[in-house]
């Protein structure tokens, strides 16, 4: 029997079926939309695990979901008037931004005293990286990509990687930094029209050596293989969605079509280090290797890297690749402030000349002299500052809840400096000035400047950079000349390109420093090196 409310209901939907159906279909999207609002919501907006609600300072309103994601990742042009325009417009919300992108809470730091606070001071709190499936994971092998990886999978290549930051070994990776610094010169007098690719050709060297053992003896394909695998790896930081929602990456595997193209990618960087590293592995365990930071630590029965094979190719490799772009690309913003600024540049050929002689009286400047060149030191200092290698640095994440004037961070946030505008903290930001680092700490290249990073991810490799920069300066203001050879825009470096970044006449200063170069180079031994990697290029 049919009751009276049955029928109703019945004669209800039979006259508004489609409503209805409307009405449930509206009703079911909508969940599923406030489900994945709640699922994807950004870290800084759940409440941390105590059950106290973040306070965060202020920043951007972004969208449901996707925060400022779109915006993010579909930059619009920079003016060439106002390059980082977006990274500078965080200024308004004072030393501390909130940024949410996708599921993710980035907290950006303005101010060199915040980026000491939360990077340096609370530094046992804020070193994990938040979670990057496909940059640190999917391209990068699974999870080990240095520069990227969780704390959890960091501490061994961090443990191993330490030795390059302690002073014992040093003193033989100085005598190779010399060595290649002096084949730089001659390179540069034998071809002064490709001095980009003598910077990449020593920074890859140096760290080539230290790294594997060797001097690097490699074809222009294996070198351009090798910026690549940077490359690609540095511009798809950042560039999936997956990276911003990686709880995409729990799916199941046939739900994830973004998993082949990016694994392509993988495949083919696995192939290139695999050509780098397998040798070397091999003479290590023949007992024929030369040192080397694989030799010595990474494969060395004592110290030896508690993980796979391939895990230390990474480690490895990875080394290589932190190491020689961003020399490289330190070096090129030096000659662009010498096309910028030639006055700083006459004062530091005049306090190389007072300490190493002048014409036919001439030495090239060594690392010995680093103490009595603290103009050099200075230099290379403003440089990264004038010119920042990274605009910002990988985030620092909160391994447990931060409380900091009045804020809360909770768990998972992650903290980015914002090196355009901690860079420019400074009076006349605009101009090269390397007196401003005059302060006694001007051969410390991480007092007061942030470009390396800081507190427990602190950049592995900055003492061999400081020296190189500090060497390669020395020599390079001594020696040669820098013109402009062609119009270039100050703010447009083009860093990542294999060809010459901007145009610029290189000259010597005059034959006695050809001669005392070519002497130099003889006594290394490197002319046909240099000659070689001539004809090669
Ligand atoms: C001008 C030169 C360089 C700059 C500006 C630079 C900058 C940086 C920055 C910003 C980081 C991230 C730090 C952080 O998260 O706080 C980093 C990490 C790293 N750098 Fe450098 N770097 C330079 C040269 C080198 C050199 C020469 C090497 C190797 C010989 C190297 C190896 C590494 C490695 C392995 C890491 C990952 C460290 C970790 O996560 O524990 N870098 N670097």
């Amino acid at each position: 029997m049919v009751s009276d409310a049955e029928q109703a209901a019945g004669a209800f939907y039979g006259d508004h079926g489609p409503l209805c159906v409307l009405a449930a279909a509206v009703t079911v999207l909508a969940s599923i939309f406030l489900a994945a609002i709640e699922y994807f919501k950004p870290v800084g907006k759940r409440r941390a695990k105590n059950g106290t609600l973040p306070k965060l300072p202020p920043g951007p309103a972004g969208v449901p979901i996707l925060g400022t994601l779109a915006t993010s990742l579909k930059r619009p042009p920079e003016p060439p008037s106002n390059p980082f325009q977006q990274l500078n417009s965080l200024a308004q919300y004072g030393e501390m931004a909130t940024v949410h992108i996708g599921s993710k809470t980035w907290i950006f730091l303005n101010s060199k005293r915040v980026v000491a606070e939360i990077i340096a001071k609370r530094g046992s709190a804020t070193n994990q990286r938040t979670p990057m499936p496909v940059s640190s994971g999917i391209i990068s092998h699974g999870d080990r990509r240095t520069v990227l990886m969780m704390q959890e999978d960091w501490a061994e290549p961090r443990r191993v990687m330490h030795s390059l930051l302690t002073g014992s070994q040093m003193r033989q990776y100085g005598e190779w930094q010399e060595l290649e610094s002096t084949q730089m010169m001659a390179e540069y007098l034998l071809k002064p029209e490709l001095w980009h690719r003598h910077h990449y050709r020593y920074a890859n060297s140096v760290v080539h050596r230290i790294a594997l053992g060797e001097r690097l003896a490699k074809s222009t394909r294996e070198l351009e293989d090798m910026q690549n695998c940077v490359n690609i790896f540095v511009g798809n930081i950042g560039t999936s969605i997956v990276d911003w929602l990686p709880e995409l990456a729990r799916l199941p595997r046939w739900l994830q079509p973004w998993r082949p193209h990016w694994e392509r990618l993988e495949q083919w960087n696995f192939r290139v280090y695999s050509e780098w590293w397998v040798p070397t592995r091999d003479k290590v365990l023949a007992g024929t290797a030369p040192p080397s930071f694989v030799r010595d630590t990474l494969l060395h029965p004592d110290t030896k890297y508690k993980g796979s094979d391939e895990d230390a190719m990474y480690v490895a490799m990875q080394l290589i690749e932190a190491g020689s772009d961003t020399t490289r690309e330190a070096l090129n913003i030096l000659v662009m402030a010498a096309l910028e600024y030639p006055e700083p540049f006459a004062k530091a050929r005049a306090e190389v000349d007072r300490v190493c002689g002048v014409g036919a009286e001439a030495r090239l400047p060594t690392l010995a002299d680093m103490d009595s060149l603290g103009y050099i030191g200075a230099m290379a200092k403003e440089g990264l500052r004038w010119h920042p290698i990274f605009n910002t640095t990988p985030d620092h994440a909160a391994s447990k809840d931060v409380e900091f004037e009045g804020y809360y961070f909770p768990t998972g946030v992650g903290f980015v400096i914002n090196q355009v505008l901690v860079c420019n903290e400074c009076e006349n930001p605009e101009a090269f000035v390397p007196e401003r680092w005059m302060d006694g700490h001007e051969l410390d290249i991480t007092h007061g400047l942030w470009q390396f990073g800081g507190g427990r991810r602190i950049c592995v490799g900055y003492r061999l950079a400081q020296r190189s920069l500090f060497i390669n300066i020395a020599r390079l203001v001594q020696s040669f000349n820098f013109e402009a050879n062609g119009p270039y825009n100050p703010k447009i470096l083009n860093l990542e390109s294999t060809g010459e970044p901007f145009p610029v006449k290189v000259s010597i200063r005059n034959e006695h420093y050809a001669k005392l170069i070519m002497a130099e180079a003889e006594k290394a031994g490197v002319v046909e090196d240099a000659k070689m990697a001539r004809d090669k290029l």
